[in-house]
């Protein structure tokens, strides 16, 4: 599976902007004959939490109808980070992926919400797993900060997930958390970990990608560099079940334990 990795800046509180940049992105990433394309967190938004009532998408209509046309379009399985959305509920932080046909497979709103960032302050938090096929492989996608709770991405690859997408707005004075995590969570899971980090800055913080992509025996498969662009990596998913030979920890481990 060839994965292109968008590591964009974001227009701060400007979606139509962001918009633009997406459907480019997902041309571009087509042309180099991508298979799936992952995108970073909140890009409509950033993090302009004190505007959500005027930016935030309405039940993610606009996202799901522009990923959902240009997946189709492309052939190209589209997991589109997140984006802030306006539910019945309130405002979420959602991610919405399309496969290639079109079809939006997942709708997901982040479970754990930062408090550094304010998001308990403005949004809710997701109730739900995230677990989507791409091609027949089992998928599963959570958001930046829920990569802290290494229970809640083992409750996913217990659902049988094999590739765990994770964007993120990663601050860039907490990289050294995020690689360490990533790769943590990819040899602990024995999955494939495809995680898409913004650059640029916002009012409050700045971004520096570092966008990665982890085997199940936690080589680096990609480590992008810090400037906006996409990166490409082939991951062999066959690896999966290799590692998972070697290692029988989903055998091993004493869930009545613990
Ligand atoms: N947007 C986020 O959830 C950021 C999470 C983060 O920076 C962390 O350290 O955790």
């Amino acid at each position: 599976m060839k994965m292109a990795i968008v590591q964009m800046d974001i227009a701060f509180g400007e979606p139509e902007k962001n918009f633009l940049q997406v459907d480019s992105f997902i041309s571009q990433a087509a042309k180099q004959d991508a298979d799936v394309i992952v995108f970073p967190e909140m890009w409509n938004t950033g993090y302009a939490l004190k505007d959500l009532e005027k930016l935030a998408d309405k039940n993610g209509e606009q996202t799901k109808n522009m990923l959902s046309r240009l997946a189709k379009q492309h052939a190209i399985h589209v997991v589109g980070g997140s984006v802030a959305t306006k539910k019945a509920q309130g405002f979420f932080n959602t991610m919405y992926v399309a496969n290639r046909n079109g079809d939006i497979v997942a709708e997901y709103d982040k479970a754990h919400l930062f408090p550094l960032m304010d998001e308990p302050v403005y949004m809710q938090a997701g109730q739900a797993k995230n677990i989507f096929k791409l091609d027949h492989v089992e998928c599963g996608g959570v958001i930046c900060f829920d990569l802290r709770f290494p229970e809640w991405i083992r409750a996913h690859v217990l659902d049988g997930a094999k590739i765990m997408f994770i964007p993120a707005e990663w601050p860039k004075q907490r990289m050294d958390h995020w690689e360490i995590l990533l790769q943590a969570r990819a040899i602990e899971n024995q999955c494939f970990v495809v995680a898409a980090n913004r650059v640029g800055s916002d009012p409050d913080n700045e971004y520096n990608g570092h966008s990665m992509i982890i085997s199940p025996w936690g080589e680096v498969y990609l480590s992008s560099e810090e400037g906006e662009g996409i990166f490409y990596a082939d991951i062999p998913l066959d690896e999966v079940d290799r590692v998972r030979n070697t290692i029988p920890i989903f055998h091993a481990r004493r869930p009545e334990l613990y």
